[in-house]
């Protein structure tokens, strides 16, 4: 029988983790890709292809990762006020220097910094909540990698808008600029209870509902918010926005550290996600989501770095490490969320939490071919006896070799083809100096 074309043909892959409904594993096997989707998976399939093969021995293969929540032009603010609790964090840093400098041109080279270090540790997908998103659009469509794209709505002016009604009219024009994208991939972002009346959230949501596209929000991240809504409105933040309609399979709530036990109930019942933000929660001591008990209770979780000024990187295997480790010590039970739960928060259910599980999250045939490739020969990740626990609990992004975006590759050999590195130092050099101003 005659050879079939291929574009890519992924061969003598150690270990292949398709992270699919049966957890389905390769050894030793192939994965093959056309017109930038997964063809064929399995032992021996390079006997049954032609085209350009990289032989991946060494390697183990995850489906590319999913950030379920950043605010990646963040990179520029990373380690910018520190030590603090999130209102002081926010009102007398971050904002205070949002408001000066946030700019296309910042969001641009904020973003490019942001996807450099995503690609170089295996994120094929972020889900961004920021200004200027036509910006971070640009970015994604020069480099190639996935996003799933808000413009943060305030109830007071913003950098990208002067009111909440501007803010969700240039969503309206951003999500009809990019419908039918599969690489800027439009949703709506109003902010938090906190920060949006429920007029705002309520219009937010009819753009969503029309639109089919993702409600991105901050719920329940801090006592500080549960207080002042249940002081605002009478309630707590998810029984408040579940009583203004806006909770549905397409809300994906960030953070969700403090649901009470009958609010966990509303987001199963409602199928909202959430994307857990562990070491964000822990460096602004806001505390910890009650992941275990949302999962228990059939609530799809993903995972997220949220932004680097209150992570400080965007390391999703150093993110599901993290989790896989704090709900363990915390419930002081070792089988909770075990390695494979944790890389499936990066993976399946990240997918799943941006509703995009028919395209990504998993290394079947006929979805995007998003793979990422682990270097494993390396001391540190020797020997192996599970690939899950080696990959959650030994390795780093920084083990990441070989990526692939829609079947392109972004990195090989641990170098990002599409951007250069100098020129992002300067860039990170340029805005510092700019920022330093501010509190002199
Ligand atoms: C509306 S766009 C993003 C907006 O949110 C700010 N922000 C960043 N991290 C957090 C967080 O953990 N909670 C709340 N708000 C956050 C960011 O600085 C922008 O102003
Ligand atoms: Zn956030």
């Amino acid at each position: 029988m005659g050879l079939k074309k291929a574009d890519i043909i992924l061969t003598d892959i150690d270990y292949i983790l398709t992270m699919d409904k049966d957890l389905t594993e390769y050894k030793n096997a192939d994965i093959v890709i056309k017109d930038g989707k997964i063809v064929d998976i399995g032992e021996g399939k390079k006997n049954e292809y032609y085209g350009k093969t990289i032989v991946c021995r060494n390697k183990i293969a995850i489906p590319g990762m999913i950030n379920t929540h950043t605010h990646a032009a963040m990179t520029l603010l990373r380690g910018y006020g520190s030590d603090n609790p999130l209102k002081v964090w926010l009102e007398e840093y971050i904002w205070p220097a949002e408001g000066k400098f946030v700019s296309y041109e910042f969001v641009r080279d904020g973003t490019e910094i942001a996807v450099y270090e995503m690609l170089r540790t295996g994120t094929t997908t972020f889900v961004d909540m920021y200004f200027y998103e036509n910006a971070v659009a640009d970015v994604i469509k020069k480099v190639g990698i996935r996003g799933v794209l808000s413009t943060g709505i305030l109830d007071f002016p913003t950098p990208g808008a002067k009111t909440p009604d501007e803010g969700i009219q240039k969503t309206v024009d951003f999500i009809e600029e990019y419908k039918n994208n599969a690489f800027v991939i439009p949703a709506i972002g109003p902010h938090a209870p906190y920060t949006c009346s429920p007029d705002t959230l309520k219009k937010a949501y009819s753009v969503a509902e029309k639109y089919d596209v993702v409600y991105h929000i901050h719920i329940a991240e801090t006592e500080f918010e549960v207080k002042t809504v249940k002081e605002k409105y009478g309630k707590t933040p998810v029984e408040h926005l579940d009583s203004i309609g806006v909770l549905s399979e397409r809300t994906l709530a960030a953070h969700m550290v403090y649901p009470s036990e009958n609010e966990i109930d509303i987001l199963s019942e409602k199928g909202v996600k959430v994307a857990h933000c562990p070491e964000s929660n822990l460096k602004l001591a806001s505390g910890i989501a009650p992941v275990p008990d949302m999962i228990q209770k059939g609530v799809t979780v993903g995972i997220g770095t949220d932004g680097t000024a209150s992570n400080d990187n965007l390391d999703i295997i150093g993110e599901i490490s993290t989790a896989a480790k704090l709900h363990k010590g915390f419930k002081k039970d070792p089988t909770v969320l075990n390695a494979k739960e944790a890389l499936l928060m990066a993976t399946r259910w990240g997918a799943q939490a941006i509703r995009m599980e028919d395209k990504i999250g998993t290394i079947e045939k006929g979805k995007f071919a998003d793979i990422v490739l682990i270097d494993i020969k390396d001391p540190h990740l020797n020997p192996l006896y599970d690939p899950y626990t080696q990959i959650v609990y030994s390795s780093t992004g920084f083990d990441v070799d070989t990526v692939l975006v829609g079947g392109e590759i972004k990195v090989l050999n641990k170098e990002v083809i599409p951007l250069d590195k100098d020129y992002l130092l300067d860039k990170a050099r340029y805005w510092k100096e700019k920022v330093d101003q501010i509190r002199k």
